[in-house]
């Protein structure tokens, strides 16, 4: 029997919950003032603690959100964030009781899936999470960047100040709208702990870009070092960059490169294939120096979740995907342009959920995934089929730090 037992956390436990995560991660604890503002970011009923007696020594937490899928359709999910377990209580089952009941809970909440940012790589493959996403970090020296011609937008572009960027960032990111895969619906609570957070206290700027139909763009920046240190690099990090058009995004990227006393831009899990190389004259000043995963994907309804996205014109494919944690999953998918359905046909290809939902956003190709041997082929030519089905035309990318 185990010697822990896991139950829903209530607002008496919320701030013990918090300082045990932190303290997973070797920070200490949030100051009171800090706590105030934190303490709203817990939801009811979906923080969960590990307990021996009254003891605490894990937990794990999730907000509900909506994940675009490939097609544009828009599924319920859980964005499972604050995972901690107390040092003295690793490698004993706990994250793993943690997990079961948290995939429980969101099934029942209707959630077709599940998706976090991971602190290590090592740890959720177990749980049927794949790396459906992923960024790129890019680095720019400021001083050569010579921007390509350009006619503008027509816009503005204004600096606001904290109660005018908590009003208008919310409202231009619903007009932008979830426009491609990966990108997730922000809470409430995803604004207060980032944006406000980083304006309040990180010395974080907003600027807003708008248009003939208002506001229709924002960047959230910080800049470091430079005159605070003595001969020190000055280096803007480009937080959020949300825009309506692509033409916008591109006004706001080069009021980026125009912000004075900067020697350099960096820009963190950005998409794969934004084309900032295209946005500047001598494409070189542009260096990806990381690639990184970004969404963690864990697909709590294959069925529903398979039928949720679109998939492109080609012949159909039979998947077996095998789910160790949520067995009701396991089974034989028929995959056509127009729906799936389980079927008892014999399958083309054998695979395990957690790489189902890594070329589910189309991050990665199922020829990819067999070439590592990922993948069971029983069929070959199933491989093109099923690269041409799941095939997006453009990269999955969240762009929603958690
Ligand atoms: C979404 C987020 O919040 S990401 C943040 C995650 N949190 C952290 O990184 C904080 C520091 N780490 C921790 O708190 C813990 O190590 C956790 C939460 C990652 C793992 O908790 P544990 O209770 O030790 O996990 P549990 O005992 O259930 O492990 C299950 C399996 O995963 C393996 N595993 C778990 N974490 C790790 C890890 N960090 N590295 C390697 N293997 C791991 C275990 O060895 C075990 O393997 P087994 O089934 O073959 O025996």
């Amino acid at each position: 029997m185990a010697d822990h037992e896991i139950r829903v956390l209530d607002e008496s436990n919320f701030r013990a919950a918090h300082t045990l995560f932190r303290g997973a991660l070797h920070s200490g604890p949030a100051t009171d003032e800090r706590w105030e503002q934190i303490k709203a970011s817990y939801d009811p009923g979906r923080a969960f603690g590990a307990f021996q007696g009254d003891e605490m020594v894990g937990t794990a937490q999730s907000w509900p959100a909506l994940l675009a899928v490939p097609g544009g359709a828009e599924v319920p999910a859980a964005a499972v964030s604050r995972v901690g377990v107390r040092a003295d209580w690793t490698r004993r089952g706990v994250l793993s009781a943690l997990m079961r009941r948290q995939f429980q809970s969101c099934r029942e909440a209707g959630e077709v899936v599940s998706v976090l940012r991971a602190s290590e790589a090592v740890i959720y493959g177990r749980f049927g999470y794949g790396v459906a996403s992923r960024g790129r970090q890019l680095k720019v020296d400021r001083h050569r960047v010579a921007l390509a011609p350009s006619d503008g937008t027509g816009g503005r572009i204004r600096l606001v100040d904290l109660d005018t960027a908590t009003a208008v960032a919310p409202e231009v990111y619903a007009k932008a709208g979830l426009s491609r895969p990966g990108m997730t619906s922000r809470w409430p609570a995803w604004w207060l702990m980032n944006l406000d957070r980083g304006l309040r206290y990180d010395n974080a700027r907003m600027a807003v870009h708008s248009g003939a139909d208002g506001d229709d763009g924002f960047v959230v920046y910080v800049v470091k070092g430079g005159m605070e240190e003595p001969h020190g690099k000055s280096v803007l990090t480009v937080e959020d960059l949300v825009a309506t058009t692509p033409e916008v995004w591109a006004e706001l990227w080069r009021f980026v490169f125009r912000v004075d006393v900067v020697d350099e831009v960096i820009g963190e899990l950005r998409p794969l294939d934004e084309p900032l190389e295209w946005l500047v004259a001598d494409r070189r000043v542009v260096k990806v120096t990381d690639v990184e995963d970004e969404t963690w994907l864990r697909l709590l309804d294959v069925p529903a979740a398979l039928a949720a996205r679109r998939y492109a014109a080609a012949e159909p494919v039979v998947l077996q995907v095998r789910d160790r944690y949520l067995p009701d999953n396991d089974g034989s998918y028929r995959i056509t342009p127009d729906g799936v359905e389980r079927t008892t046909a014999a399958a083309d290809l054998v695979l395990d959920v957690d790489l189902l939902a890594a070329t589910y956003l189309g991050d990665v190709s199922f020829t990819e995934l067999a070439q590592a041997g990922r993948v069971d082929v029983v069929d070959g030519a199933a491989l093109a089929r099923a690269d041409a089905l799941f095939a997006t035309g453009r990269a999955p990318w969240s762009g929603t730090y958690f």
